[in-house]
């Protein structure tokens, strides 16, 4: 296809989300070109080791491994795929603009599907040891942690979420707060002051991630006097926030306070006709690699619907206008 045909839909992103788009998407017969981006094509589970808890596999299977097998299967239904970055969009036409730093490319449809990122500490061993004892997702990895000592960071609701929920596996769980007050709602403090196994360690941060091959121990600063201790979990999750990766998309679509896109539930339709977006990037309640396959699908069949339609109308200009007029009377 010449670089200025106009495409039926480009998909940006290649988690669970993206490429799952790109299986409906291509098998429906749309040949859609998915940027994968430069860094992690794959997505977020490229970083991870096993991953127990997405259907279909009884013995669970490595992170990459699940990947691999996303890609292929969009591969062998004829999406096209490509290992850049998209740099800039306009979304806001008919026809949508796509741009990388090299090429620029057209589609009547565009599936976002850019994830978010989890916010890290900025520690040296925080990602030598992820999968080893460091974590970002307690409904992913809690499982991998019963009966050890496991370390919470975060003061807001999320990590108070996390460390409830953590007190299931963990013989103990300690929540380390910077400050002297938890920044999370009242009804998720009192549970969180009325659990048994969790403590709460106040003006606290994580100095150092200590371990080889595995968490063997934390060093913990104390921030009022800088005092260190040692605290002895072999777990660390930390949940001190996601950042959605929608900085492209800023004044494109309608995004919330929070940087995700809003999508018009139950549908994955954004404020702009034509545009679909899924997976973590417009998730901050699931974060799963299953929901995100899932939203991936309904972007695809969303698309798939608006581009029939286009179709449609293409072809019945006469009943097209009816319609509007219709709608305007109705109006
Ligand atoms: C350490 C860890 C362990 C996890 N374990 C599990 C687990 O066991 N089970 C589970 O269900 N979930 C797990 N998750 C959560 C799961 O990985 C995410 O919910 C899921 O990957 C989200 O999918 P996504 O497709 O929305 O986004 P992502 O997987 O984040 O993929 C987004 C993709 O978009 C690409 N991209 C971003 N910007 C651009 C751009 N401008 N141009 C082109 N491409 C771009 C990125 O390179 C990336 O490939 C884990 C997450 C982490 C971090």
């Amino acid at each position: 296809m010449a670089e200025n045909d106009i495409r039926n839909v480009i998909i940006i992103g290649s988690g669970p989300a993206g490429y799952t788009a790109a299986v409906y998407a291509a098998r429906a017969n749309l040949h859609p070109l998915v940027f994968e981006g430069s860094v992690t094509a794959g997505g977020a589970l490229m970083n991870t080791t096993e991953v127990e808890n997405f259907p279909g596999f009884r013995d669970g299977i490595m992170g990459p491994a699940l990947m691999d097998e996303m890609r292929g299967q969009a591969e062998r239904f004829g999406a096209e795929l490509v290992a850049d970055d998209v740099v800039e969009v306009d979304l806001t036409g008919d026809v949508k603009t796509v741009r990388t730093a090299t090429d620029t490319h057209r589609a009547h449809a565009v599936i976002l599907a850019t994830g978010s990122g989890y916010r890290e500490l900025g520690l040296p061993n925080e990602k030598a040891l992820s999968g080893r004892g460091v974590s970002w997702c307690a409904t992913c990895d809690g499982f991998f942690f019963r009966d050890q000592h496991i370390a919470v960071v975060g003061g807001g609701d999320s990590a108070i979420e996390e460390a409830t929920f953590l007190t299931r596996f963990g013989s103990k769980v300690s929540l380390i707060v910077r400050r002297d007050e938890l920044r999370a709602s009242k009804i998720m403090q009192e549970r969180a002051f009325a659990d048994p196994k969790l403590e709460i360690i106040w003006n606290s941060k994580v100095a150092e991630i200590n371990g080889t091959d595995k968490l063997e121990s934390l060093t913990l600063e104390d921030t009022t006097t800088g005092e260190q201790r040692s605290l002895d979990a072999t777990g660390l999750f930390i949940a001190i926030g996601h950042d959605p990766r929608s900085e492209l998309l800023v004044g494109q679509v309608d995004l919330d306070d929070n940087g995700y896109v809003l999508a018009e539930h139950p549908s994955t339709g954004t404020n702009q006709p034509g545009v679909f977006a899924c997976g973590d990037l417009v998730d901050h309640q699931y974060r799963q690699a299953i929901t995100a396959a899932g939203t991936g699908c309904a972007a695809a069949l969303d698309a798939e619907r608006f581009l029939a339609e286009l179709e449609h109308v293409a072809a019945n200009p006469a009943e097209a206008q009816e319609r509007a007029d219709a709608e305007v009377v109705g109006a």
